[in-house]
């Protein structure tokens, strides 16, 4: 029996915002936790990537403003500054026939222009947990009045670099205010953590086959670091993204990769914590937009961002963990849409490979590297499929003449040819080198010296490292 939003016991305006976002029906968890989180309970709350979390959290926290109630009532953390934004944004456009005011607070944006903001007395802060710390020192937000408390990407915030933030942050809220966790993984510990500052706690899971989402193709490539540039954008050609994400290791791999695949004539731009905010914004917009078809980020852009569009993600390097391969593949094949997901392996790195898929519960395919050939013959693809599009449009009046005029003098196959080779991209050939990156099992052997892998216990111990989560805290946004 499918749930109806109009069995959820919902408030007019909230109905009505639903519709003008152009929902029809709940998704899962949706139609779980919103009756329970209406109750008053804590929640902590698990289901795939891009199944709707925002709204089932969004909607309990909307219903339980009160509009003619200046004081900040809602309150959501989120571990980036980009989910801050979209976070905000959703809540808004959920809170909009009720006129609930949302405000997101977080690092990097102006200290004074947010101060102004707040004296707009917002009902729901969507902010990172670093610039909320400083606000509150300032005492320029107060969370007396919180009603409700979200921590999205719960285990990523609740992990050991966040963790005081969140308790401080936490502590300054109402004892008795409401507190809802929700993530795609959920670690053991999480509930743990959580007994800290939650009562009374519903857990409430999608039970799912997998925990990746199945209509996203999850595919690998065993390479070696050199050829990994040529590999990707060899796909790149063959499979002609309509938004893609990339992902590498570190900041520096980032930027040597934007810097190769601009070369190589892509639309393509980068996100890492060590770009300027204006510059991220800019970067998010665009990307969005259109204007870059590739975004090349570290893991700052693996949790929660939801960009419609996104066909593709390549795991560039492998992921430091089975969680952050989770959530980065989850950034495609959202809110039903299908995608495609490949992971570059180098030979020392299968280990960890086969360690993702013990934990996911999913094979995946190994592929051949794709040719040169096979990419050429994409690129005359998608130069046929500019081509086509152009004729179909039928604007092409002034150009007929000319056209007329060549095909007086030529054989018309070869005028077609001459078009495909020019709309060809030439620049794809360019050789260039990266800055190697270790593998991760060589950065594990050394933090995991001495018996263990005579006895044979190395893998066991690599296991264990996968979540140690060691480069990600270096690239936190706050
Ligand atoms: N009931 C619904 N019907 C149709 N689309 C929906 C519904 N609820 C949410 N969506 C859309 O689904 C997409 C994914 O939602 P959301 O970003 O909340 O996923 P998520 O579960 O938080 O994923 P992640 O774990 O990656 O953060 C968004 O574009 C959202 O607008
Ligand atoms: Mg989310």
């Amino acid at each position: 029996m499918t749930t109806l939003f109009s069995d959820l016991a919902l408030s007019e305006p909230v109905m009505q915002s639903l519709q003008d976002m152009g929902f029809e029906s709940p998704t899962a968890i949706q139609a779980e936790t919103i009756p329970v989180a209406l109750t008053g309970r804590d929640i902590i709350g698990q289901a795939q990537t891009g199944t709707g979390k925002t709204v089932a959290f969004g909607i309990p926290l909307v219903e339980k403003v009160d509009v003619d109630d200046d004081a900040i009532q809602g309150l959501i953390l989120t571990p980036t500054r980009e989910l801050c934004i979209q976070v905000a944004e959703e809540i808004s456009k959920l809170g909009s026939r009720k006129r609930v005011r949302v405000l997101s607070v977080y690092g990097g944006q102006d200290i004074s222009r947010q101060i102004r903001a707040l004296r707009n007395h917002p009902h729901v802060i969507v902010a990172t947990p670093g610039r909320l710390i400083d606000h509150l020192q300032r005492r320029t937000v107060r969370l007396g009045s919180v009603k409700i408390a979200v921590l999205d990407e719960a285990d990523e915030m609740l992990d050991m670099g966040f963790i005081e933030d969140i308790e401080t942050i936490l502590g300054q809220c109402p004892s008795e205010r409401q507190t809802l966790l929700f993530s795609a993984t959920v670690k053991p510990g999480v509930k743990t953590l959580s007994k800290k500052f939650m009562r009374d706690i519903q857990q409430i899971a999608v039970k799912a086959q997998e925990v990746t989402v199945p209509s996203i193709e999850q595919v690998y490539y065993e390479v070696h670091e050199r050829q990994k540039l040529d590999a990707l954008t060899r796909l790149l050609d063959i499979e002609n993204p309509e938004l893609a994400i990339v992902f590498g290791r570190t900041k520096r791999r980032v930027d040597e990769l934007i810097g190769a695949l601009q070369t190589r004539g892509y639309l393509a731009d980068g996100l890492h914590g060590d770009m300027s905010q204006s510059q991220r914004d800019a970067v998010m917009r665009k990307f969005r937009d259109g204007g870059i078809e590739v975004l090349v980020a570290t893991d700052v852009a693996a949790r929660g961002l939801d960009v419609t569009g996104v066909t593709h993600v390549f795991n560039f390097d492998m992921p430091q963990d089975v969680d952050s391969y989770v959530h980065r593949i989850g950034r495609t094949g959202r809110a039903g849409m299908s995608g495609f997901a490949a992971t570059f392996v180098t030979p020392r790195e299968v280990d960890h490979l086969r360690l993702i898929e013990r934990v996911t519960k999913r094979r995946l395919e190994r592929r051949p590297l794709p040719t040169l050939t096979e990419a050429r013959l994409g690129m005359q693809r998608v130069a046929m499929e500019q081509l086509t599009k152009a004729v179909s449009e039928d604007n092409l009046g002034g150009y007929k003449a000319l056209a007329e005029e060549l095909l007086d003098q030529y054989d018309s196959s070869m005028l077609v040819a001459a078009a495909l080779k020019l709309l060809s991209k030439t620049n794809r050939e360019i050789p260039i080198t990266l800055t190697e990156e270790k593998p991760l099992r060589a950065k594990r052997a050394s933090n995991f010296r001495g018996n263990s892998q005579r006895r044979g216990g190395f893998r066991g111990n690599a296991a264990q490292g996968m979540h140690m989560q060691r480069y990600r805290r270096n690239d936190r946004s706050e």
